[in-house]
């Protein structure tokens, strides 16, 4: 079997809120092959953010091993983990996180400058990703300018500019109606396949969680 894009063992995270300790997740087993679009399911509040950030390699504070690519992320220095982030991960936000100073284009451009390609290279992939994902009339739109379905086509474009080996995605149609959730999803799904990406994509809907390739359930701090 080829190896896992990323593997956790045994991984935990706790928060102290008022002197009570609540362990959220309470060891977490997990890997995503090459590829593979994975969904994670769970009611709110269950954790599905936590070990997305634990994934993200964004923020401290986790137990147990958080592997990507093979490398040990949680023994890894600061700068090492920034390097895993960059050459591995992409992320989907919610569309309120677009820069709102900058066009479609940009946004997708942006993020390729940052890791280091020409802008004659980024704007051809980003014109690519925005045309496959119905943007290309769009390219010199604000956010401001787009609707909310919109506005997430970009968002998508702008996590997979980079081609990374594994997608982050947090309720990444959330605040969409049913049927924008349903087609920009689709499309998401359909860019990621072709793209050759893995994928883990949290999400409390069970119908947007069967498209995916798996499914794994979170449940009082653990998966089963
Ligand atoms: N920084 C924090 N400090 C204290 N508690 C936290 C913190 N972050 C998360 N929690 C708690 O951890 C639990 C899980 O939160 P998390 O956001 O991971 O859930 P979720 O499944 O993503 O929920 P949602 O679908 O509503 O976003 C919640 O009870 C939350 O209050």
């Amino acid at each position: 079997m080829s190896k896992a894009v990323v593997e956790l063992r045994g991984v935990t995270r706790s928060f102290e809120q008022g002197g009570t300790r609540i362990d959220v997740l309470r060891g977490i087993d997990l890997a995503v092959q090459p590829g593979e679009i994975v969904a994670l399911l769970g009611p709110s509040g269950s954790g599905k953010s936590t070990l997305l950030q634990a994934v993200g390699l964004l923020e401290g504070g986790f137990g147990g091993e958080i592997v990507i690519a093979g490398t040990a992320a949680e023994k890894s220095d600061s700068g090492a983990r920034t390097t895993l982030r960059r050459d591995h991960l992409g992320f989907v936000y919610q569309f309120h996180h677009l820069l709102p100073d900058f066009n479609a284009l940009e946004n997708v451009v942006l993020p390729q400058m940052i890791a280091g390609k020409s802008r004659e290279a980024a704007e051809v992939r980003a014109q690519e990703l925005l045309t496959a994902l119905g943007l290309g009339a769009r390219l010199d739109h604000r956010p401001s300018q787009l609707s909310g379905g919109e506005q997430q086509r970009v968002a998508v474009a702008r996590g997979l500019a980079n081609k990374p080996d594994l997608i982050l995605a947090d309720e990444p149609t959330g605040n969409l109606d049913e049927h924008t959730s349903d087609a920009v999803l689709d499309q998401f799904l359909q860019l990621v396949r072709g793209e050759g990406s893995a994928a883990l994509i949290a999400t409390h809907n069970e119908r947007l969680a069967s498209k995916m390739d798996r499914v794994v359930r979170l449940h009082e701090g653990v998966l089963e």
